[in-house]
């Protein structure tokens, strides 16, 4: 595997009395969608800015593309974008005007800039309203201009935090589509940060569980739903025509299941993860027609409420 483009190496900042990151160690692979997701303090602000070198580590070191955030942050700018929960525009400026000035700071002349604006004002779904002062969009539409603003530096890397707060449900998903795409078709690297854990499984390729400054997990949603469920007992339903007594007797004397419930035509399983397929062959052994067969998989919800409402702090 090729070096991480964001190394974090036992990072730890302190502000007065309070640690927001503990000793945290973080990857993050070139072209990789790396969500960051953690409840409100967690500490993900904190990360971001010590990575674009805005403020110091207490201890430990960051590393981006092989610079040092915290001595060569002008270098990490040279190659990252951020794109802050609270963009701000000029709101006499269009959106056209926004972009073209961004691009122009970054050394690109004047009719280059244009054109990638009006580009890229399309990608973001905003080419008809380019003309028109930021103030007369909404936040939806601010947001997208603030991606738009992000990729108009042809950055290597964006940083997103909190990036959907503000936009309504059928912008978010548009959105984040358009940040998924993006990344994948130009291999750019994404840092997204939330507390939102839907949106962030909705586009991350990993996930880093972040609570009280330390990561907790991290993997895919599947590796951390096995990492933290993987030994629980499974719930099955199946609906099958007819439900017979013997059918209910066999399942019941199987080892993997624990429990059998009849109502009417559905049967209620508990038990281990391989008892799935016994449980389908036994009903058609059974003579039952088999017409669905669902299976409870541990998913971010479990993985969120575990973490983030009283499961605490796994040992
Ligand atoms: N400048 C500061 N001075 C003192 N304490 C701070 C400062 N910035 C953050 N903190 C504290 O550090 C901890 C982590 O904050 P941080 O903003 O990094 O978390 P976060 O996960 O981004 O949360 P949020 O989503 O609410 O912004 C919190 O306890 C916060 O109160």
């Amino acid at each position: 595997m090729s070096d991480p483009i964001i190394r974090i190496e036992n990072l730890v900042k302190d502000y007065r009395d309070t640690r927001a990151v503990d000793h945290l160690d973080l990857e993050i692979e070139k072209g990789e969608i790396y969500g960051l997701l953690g409840p409100n303090g967690a500490g993900k602000t904190t990360v971001i800015l010590t990575l674009l070198g805005l403020t110091e580590p207490t201890a430990g070191r960051v590393t981006v593309k092989g610079y040092n955030a915290t001595s060569e942050p002008i270098r990490v700018k040279t190659v990252t974008s951020y794109l802050p929960d609270e963009v701000g525009f000029s709101g006499s400026s269009t959106g056209l005007e926004s972009l073209v000035y961004t691009a122009m700071l970054n050394r690109v002349p004047r009719e280059e800039a244009i054109e990638s604006a009006k580009e890229l004002l399309d990608i973001v779904g905003l080419g008809a309203v380019g003309d028109q002062k930021t103030k007369t969009y909404s936040k939806g539409m601010i947001q997208r201009l603030g991606l738009a603003d992000v990729l108009i530096t042809e950055p290597e890397i964006i940083v997103l935090d909190e990036p959907t707060i503000g936009i309504d449900p059928k912008g978010i998903n548009e959105f984040l589509d358009m940040i998924r795409s993006w990344s994948k078709e130009q291999g750019i690297t994404v840092l997204l940060c939330s507390h939102l854990l839907h949106q962030v499984q909705k586009i991350c390729d990993r996930v880093g569980i972040l609570v009280e400054g330390q990561l907790l997990a991290e993997g895919d949603i599947h590796e951390l739903a096995d990492e933290l469920f993987g030994d629980r007992e499974a719930s099955i339903t199946a609906e099958v025509d007819p439900v017979t007594d013997s059918l209910i007797r066999e399942l019941k004397q199987t080892e993997s299941i624990r429990t059998v419930e009849r109502d009417g035509e559905t049967i209620r399983i508990r038990g281990k993860r391989e008892a799935a397929p016994l449980i389908s062959q036994t009903i058609v052994r059974n003579g039952g027609d088999l017409y669905r067969l669902s299976y409870k998989e541990y998913g971010l919800d479990e993985i969120y409420q575990y973490y983030f409402e009283g499961g605490g702090v796994k040992q």
